[in-house]
């Protein structure tokens, strides 16, 4: 039904390949005898279906955590992508609801930690505003929510040449701020969502704040997709020297609806460790060195060579 890609070393590979032995993989990496965390960034086609959505995340996440995926990431819209206004709106739910409650249980049970990107929540003045946050969620593998951060660029958006339309803050409100990276197993991540990926200094704020790892899940359309969607992921990791994980949405939600899909895995040099392809659903794994981190900074300390902000604003008129 869907791919799985492993990006492990060669031998890990091929044990992790064989069903017999992927429970002996997985005790072995949860006793750390092989040496880094693994993540799981996954792709999924979510629908205005809230049932069918869940059950294929659902599937995703048992098979991570059976491969021994440490954290998984799903992405924006991976509660439902609704194919109108109302649709979305009438859909939505609080963080106590019933979606983020079975998320809980599911992380709880698994012993997994979750990135679960772009929820629908509804707001605490909905009954008065009808609008929603569009929220990214960290689930621990106790099934707590740990941190919640809200979108804070919303995609209004018109390219009458590429057959994009859309305008997110017809229904959702910005974010208010950004949030603490959250230390996980797989290190210290930081939260954005989706057109964030747009706005250098977001992920360079995370990266001061202690980032080793920059997650943009995502549902972005075929045209944008095409043309930025690696190019801005690559150069994030680059400039900020973290790894990106960006779980995706791909291909036809409903009738009026398709995404880019290519969830993509990046290391802090820049290069794409694994890459869902545009077709179906799956997920990458993907080994977390962060000495990679580490090794990249030290080597060349563009953070160092920074200079100050008041440093940019100042023209020499001469
Ligand atoms: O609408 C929902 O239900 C979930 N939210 C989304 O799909 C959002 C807002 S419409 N999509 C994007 O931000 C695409 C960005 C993009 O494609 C780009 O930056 O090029």
């Amino acid at each position: 039904m869907y791919t799985i890609r492993c990006v492990l070393g060669s031998s890990a590979q091929y044990l992790a390949s064989l069903p017999a032995l992927r429970h002996t993989i997985k005790l072995h990496y949860r006793m750390s005898s092989l040496p880094h965390p693994l993540a799981a960034v996954c792709q999924v086609t979510a629908t205005p279906n809230k049932e069918a959505n869940f059950s294929t995340c659902k599937q995703l996440v048992e098979d991570a955590s059976e491969r021994g995926a440490h954290m998984v990431f799903l992405p924006e819209g991976f509660d439902y992508i609704g194919s109108s206004r109302e649709e979305t709106l009438s859909l939505s739910e609080s963080l106590s609801g019933d979606t983020i409650s079975r998320y809980t249980q599911l992380a709880r049970k698994l012993g997994v930690w979750l990135s679960l990107g772009g929820f629908h929540e509804r707001g605490h003045d909905w009954e008065t505003d009808q609008r929603i946050y569009n929220s990214h969620i960290i689930i621990n593998d106790k099934g707590d929510i740990v941190s919640v951060y809200r979108k804070s660029h919303l995609f209004d958006v018109e390219l009458p040449e590429k057959g994009v339309s859309l305008k997110e803050s017809a229904f959702t409100i910005p974010g208010p701020s950004i949030v603490s990276p959250v230390q996980t197993p797989i290190g210290k991540v930081g939260l954005g969502i989706c057109y964030d990926l747009r706005f250098p200094e977001l992920s360079l704020a995370l990266q001061k704040h202690g980032a080793e790892i920059l997650t943009y899940p995502s549902a972005f359309t075929v045209a944008t997709g095409a043309a930025h969607w690696e190019v801005l992921l690559r150069a994030r990791a680059i400039e900020t020297q973290c790894f990106v994980l960006a779980a995706a949405q791909v291909g036809k939600h409903h009738e009026k609806r398709m995404s880019y899909g290519h969830a993509l895995a990046v290391d802090p040099w820049g290069e794409v460790l694994g890459d869902c392809g545009g077709e179906k659903p799956g997920m990458v794994l993907v080994e977390m060195d962060l000495e990679k981190v580490n090794r990249t900074r030290r080597n060349m300390p563009v953070q160092q060579h920074r200079r100050d902000v008041a440093f940019y604003h100042v023209l020499d008129q001469t």
